[in-house]
């Protein structure tokens, strides 16, 4: 049985003010939910996010890290550094990075090796384009970005990885592909999954989905068989909501 994690991706939102008001609604609401609940935040609202959320349920996750140990990467955070918040999670190759900041499977990959061997759980982003998708293109591509993401990532360590199936199109559009679509694309990174793997792997491998996510579509979407949470974008900003989300 997976246990279903909603997590929240505030991206670039929130003053520390905000974020410890976000938090600050959302903690009790976790604390009374089975489901795994992890605050994405920006770098400069961690700590302080960390320091709200200590005592609840409420897991912290970071947005990005580099692959590097340490050295000349102006404006880059290491692995070490998001350990030493208490950051738990941490998002790897969103379409927003791999779009404007030019990530590609490699450094999807890079980034996953290094947060795990610093014991970050990553939450690795895969999804086709609307042009990919017309083009009949959706399975070749989440497999290319899984398998490209995954290299070299051992059996045991997929224990702590989550993947998230975000269809570009679909993000901050207000259209969310159809649960049953949705589904569709998960159980089959499921397959590519137990094909590089096995079937417990796979069987245990949680996947969620991300792209308008709300309240109203919450239940629908996590009544699928193979969907185990969600990735939230603009509805996690407002605690209403993203409580909501998350007693789907
Ligand atoms: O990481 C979250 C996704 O990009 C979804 O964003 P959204 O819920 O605003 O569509």
């Amino acid at each position: 049985m997976r246990k279903p994690i909603i997590a929240g991706n505030w991206k670039m939102h929130k003053t520390i003010e905000e974020a410890i008001e976000l938090v600050k609604g959302i903690k009790e609401e976790a604390n009374k939910t089975d489901v795994e609940v992890v605050a994405c935040c920006p770098f400069t609202v961690l700590s302080e996010v960390k320091r709200t959320i200590t005592g609840s349920r409420v897991k912290l996750g970071a947005q990005n890290l580099h692959w590097e140990e340490e050295g000349a990467y102006t404006g880059e955070i290491s692995a070490t550094m998001l350990r030493n918040i208490g950051v738990e999670y941490v998002i790897i190759g969103h379409s927003e990075r791999r779009q404007y900041f030019h990530e590609t499977d490699d450094t999807v990959n890079k980034k996953v090796l290094k947060a795990i061997e610093k014991e970050l759980k990553p939450i690795m982003c895969v999804g086709e384009t609307l042009e990919e998708r017309e083009g009949d293109k959706t399975f070749e591509v989440v497999k290319t970005q899984t398998l490209g993401g995954l290299k070299d990532v051992s059996a045991a360590a997929m224990k702590d990885i989550v993947i998230a199936y975000e269809p570009v199109w679909a993000i901050g559009t207000g259209k969310t592909a159809s649960s049953e679509d949705a589904n569709k694309v998960i159980s089959y990174i499921r397959e590519v999954i137990k094909e590089k793997y096995d079937d417990t792997v796979s069987e245990m491998v949680r996947i969620q989905y991300g792209g308008s996510v709300k309240a109203a579509n919450a239940s629908e979407i996590m009544a699928e068989s193979d969907i185990d949470g969600a990735l939230v974008g603009g509805a996690s900003l407002d605690a209403g909501s993203f409580v909501e989300i998350f007693n789907f």
